[in-house]
């Protein structure tokens, strides 16, 4: 389902660019699980950002389900965005002055009726235990149930890819962990495919894919050898 080639991303930092991405090669399967770690400022979240069509690739091939973002102008990979990506961020991003309900409502978009809308609304609430709070403001939950809800916003659309950037960051660790457990199940059980940055370790362990960002990304270790570069298990294949 993504196949990169040749992706570079570079930022300006004082008058010089710095290669961030540089992943020559790199591809994964409609419906995997993947766990994304890697040291902070290694360019997991640029990663993110491209699959999520938020940053266009300097350079180099990105394709998401047939979908060309590198040619995409950014009018095109914000529709991109909205019909076919759910996102989770550390701190939930819900909107305050609207319930948990109205929240989800919002990226629902208008392709259902009234009652496919309630009936799906159920659904994913009861999916996740929060039925009986869904009429409830963002602040009267816990943050464990607001991670929750911000999680059935990013698959009531069935998205094809979800992408969490430290989903469960701001959590204690028994929440987080319920959380984590969370997101992996209805993901699969919607088949979407799953790419999660996390720094925990153990958390990765639940996933079926665990690969380290300098698996796949080349830049800031161009001076090691070539053969350095290997495929990662499970994760497609992959060259740096
Ligand atoms: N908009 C930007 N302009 C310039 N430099 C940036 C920008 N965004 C990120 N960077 C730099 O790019 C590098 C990679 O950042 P990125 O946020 O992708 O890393 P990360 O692996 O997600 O880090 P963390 O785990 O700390 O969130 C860092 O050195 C960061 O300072």
């Amino acid at each position: 389902m993504i196949q990169a080639e040749g992706l570079c991303k570079s930022y300006r930092i004082q008058q010089n660019e710095r290669p961030i991405i540089e992943i020559k090669r790199w591809s994964v399967e409609t419906g995997e699980r993947i766990a994304l770690l890697g040291p902070s400022g290694s360019g997991k979240s640029t990663l993110l950002h491209m699959l999520g069509g938020v940053l266009k690739p300097d350079s180099g091939k990105l394709e998401i389900s047939g979908f060309d973002l590198s040619a995409m102008s950014e009018p095109e990979r914000d529709a991109y965005r909205a019909d076919r990506i759910g996102y989770v961020f550390q701190d939930f991003y819900l909107i305050p002055s609207l319930s948990i309900r109205q929240n989800v409502e919002l990226v629902l978009g208008k392709k259902l009726s009234r009652g496919e809308r309630a009936d799906l609304l159920e659904h994913y609430f009861r999916r996740v235990g929060l039925l009986e709070h869904m009429n409830k403001l963002p602040h009267k939950l816990s943050r464990g149930q607001q991670q929750r809800a911000a999680i059935v916003r990013a698959i009531a659309n069935r998205p094809t890819l979800i992408l969490a950037d430290e989903p469960t960051g701001s959590l204690d660790w028994e929440t987080a962990d319920g959380v984590m457990r969370l997101l992996l199940e209805v993901c699969q059980e919607n088949g979407s495919t799953l790419i999660t940055v996390t720094h925990d370790l153990h958390l990765a362990e639940l996933f079926p894919v665990k690969l380290h960002i300098s698996e796949i990304n080349g830049a800031g270790r161009r001076e090691q050898p070539k053969e350095n570069g290997y495929k990662a298990a499970g994760a497609g294949g992959v060259g740096a």
